[in-house]
């Protein structure tokens, strides 16, 4: 089955395969992306069938174990905030907040695996608000999808104030985690089934757009690092990051580790932030807020008995923020006497000032004395770049950007959205039937100022054959009479290449051009859809071409389309 909707394609890679049969008529008008699954009576029995494939193929593999538990099922703590988890000014400490959530989504993970978790990455985390003294927290937690050996677990984090009835969002984040059994070997999850509610099978389509966003992070912080190492930096006007160094250490002891002698990711944060915490008062003669924090990576485990040292510097000033760098070494009682650390984990937080009466309005400018300060203050300056894009592609609180510029600090966010928004597009409910026909059926969902319309059809042909062919643009041409050519503009990676494209004019207007990011990804998992997705771009190497209306430009006019 294809669905073609408003941006792009999904695939349903399990109708496609099973052409040859009885091809399934839909009995319902809502559309169904792979992950719909649940709702068609052939599709649980498919998946029992590749897990059993999965348990007996794959654990030999991989010398691992297989894992069968019951479903996942939320997680939550509900607590009133006391004075000691509070700081001098009795809000919510950060730290304890980190903690708090690494626990309640460890015990989510350990919940899906059968088996102790350990924590591998926290995604980044936009702080909304705080909590006070006295206001009761929730945090909710579940397994939102397992892929080989890792999962994602969902973190939702509000605060209320029981006199107001009011609850307020303090963040959501996602933390990945691994089974950890005792012993050295990978253990392979199960799938997450059961996905009952349209936000669940949404958030578990999503969660591989995500993971690959977690993936391809350093990969495009080391490319953008490259065009920045030769800012000029004014080495008079300003304070020396050296000033703000903060060293700290903590002996990790039981009430710090699980049961399997694992310092809690959770502690390392917190103990993290604290450090984080005092550099960036020692900048500002002040006590700023933690606004965000980059991703936690927890590199190499630590555990009971062990030394860590935390090194906190403040990386580089903002207008209205700064960045803090913290690096974790783990010594166990060799390793310190020998003085040979192991570098567990670095984080990057970022503080603002809180307005309260008193704090300076600015942050001072900072400068480095060393050739590792000017590394910091750079790479300070490209995940300020990072982030700005990350806000302003996946953070829209109203409807995504419609054309955004391409380009290096924002390709893998624009192609997040490219595909996430086809994603959401495709999960909505409410699809309404236009015109059903033996082989294709038209569906059209309505918002404000926006006609969304779906066309399903079937093809007979494979679905990798029916992809590879959608997927790539510049052979469009052939058998679209609405494409006069198309060209490929710039290619990001295998998955993301940007098109331009030339369509003859439409009741006697000018011809119009388009620039397309086009994004395509290939199941994650047997039973998930093919997907290619369009969105409108702006790229500096396609101006306007005379005679043309170049579409993409206006933001107002982003043209999504497609034909089948
Ligand atoms: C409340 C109790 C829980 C805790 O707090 S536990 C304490 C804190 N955590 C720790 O001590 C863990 C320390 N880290 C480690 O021991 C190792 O890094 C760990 C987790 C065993 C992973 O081992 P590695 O061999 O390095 O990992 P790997 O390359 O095989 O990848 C394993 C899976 O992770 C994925 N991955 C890699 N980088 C990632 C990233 N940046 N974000 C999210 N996921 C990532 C990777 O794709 C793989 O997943 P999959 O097998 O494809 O499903």
């Amino acid at each position: 089955m294809i669905q073609s909707l408003q941006n792009g394609f999904t695939l349903d890679n399990h109708y496609l395969r099973d052409l040859k049969g009885p091809v399934p008529v839909p009995t319902q008008y809502a559309p169904s992306l792979g992950v719909h699954r649940g709702s068609c009576p052939v599709e649980p029995h498919k998946d029992q069938e590749i897990q059993r494939h999965r348990s007996a193929q794959a654990a030999p593999l991989l010398g691992s174990c297989c894992v069968q538990t019951p479903a996942p099922m939320d997680v939550q703590m509900c607590q009133s905030i006391q004075p000691c988890h509070a700081d001098h000014q009795g809000d919510l400490s950060a730290g304890q907040l980190l903690k708090w959530m690494d626990t309640i989504a460890c015990l989510a993970a350990e919940r899906h695996a059968g088996m102790a978790c350990v924590t591998l990455s926290m995604d980044d985390i936009q702080f909304e608000e705080t909590g006070r003294v006295g206001q009761v927290i929730t945090i909710k937690s579940k397994v939102n999808r397992a892929f080989t050996t890792s999962m994602e677990v969902g973190i939702r984090v509000s605060v209320q104030d029981v006199r107001e009835h009011v609850e307020r969002l303090v963040c959501v984040a996602y933390s990945t985690f691994v089974g950890k059994p005792a012993g050295p070997q990978k253990v392979l999850l199960r799938p997450v089934e059961d996905l009952c509610s349209a936000e669940e099978q949404l958030q578990h389509s999503l969660a591989s757009e995500r993971r690959r966003l977690r993936l391809y992070n350093e990969q495009t912080f080391s490319t953008l690092l490259q065009d920045y190492h030769t800012l000029a930096n004014d080495p008079l006007s300003a304070v020396s990051t050296e000033f703000t160094r903060v060293e700290s250490i903590e002996l990790v002891l039981p009430p710090h580790a699980n049961h399997h002698g694992n310092t809690f990711g959770g502690q390392i944060m917190a103990w993290m932030e604290n450090a984080a915490t005092v550099a960036a008062s020692r900048l500002c003669g002040c006590f700023p807020s933690l606004r965000s924090v980059d991703m936690f990576r927890f590199r190499g485990p630590s555990s009971v008995g062990d030394r860590l040292v935390f090194k906190a510097v403040v990386n580089n000033t903002f207008n209205n923020s700064i960045e803090v760098g913290v690096r974790v070494e783990a010594y166990n009682c060799e390793e310190w006497t020998a003085n040979k650390p192991r570098h567990i984990n670095s984080a990057f937080l970022i503080y603002q000032l809180a307005n309260t009466p008193g704090d300076v309005p600015a942050f001072p400018q900072v400068t480095y004395t060393t050739q590792d300060g000017e590394r910091r203050y750079l790479s300070a300056i490209v995940r300020k770049r990072i982030r700005m894009a990350r806000k302003h592609i996946l953070s829209c609180k109203e409807e995504a950007p419609l054309s955004v510029p391409w380009d290096k600090s924002n390709q893998v966010y624009l192609g997040y959205n490219n595909v996430a928004a086809l994603t959401v597009l495709a999960g909505k409910q409410d699809w309404e039937a236009s015109s059903i026909s033996d082989r294709v059926a038209v569906y059209v969902h309505e918002e404000v100022e926006l006609l969304c319309v779906q066309v399903q059809m079937e093809v007979m042909s494979s679905a990798l054959h029916a992809f590879t062919l959608l997927a790539d643009l510049t052979l469009r041409p052939l058998w679209d009479k609405h494409y006069l050519s198309c060209e490929e503009v710039e290619r990001a990676d295998e998955e993301e290449t940007v098109y331009h494209i030339k369509c003859p004019p439409i009741n006697g207007g000018k011809s119009r051009d388009f620039v397309f990011l086009l994004s395509k990804r290939q199941p994650c998992k047997d039973g998930d859809p093919y997907v290619v997705a369009l969105r409108s771009v702006t790229v500096t190497t396609v101006p306007p071409v005379e005679g043309f209306l170049l579409t993409s430009h206006s933001p107002k006019k982003a043209y999504w389309r497609c034909h089948l």
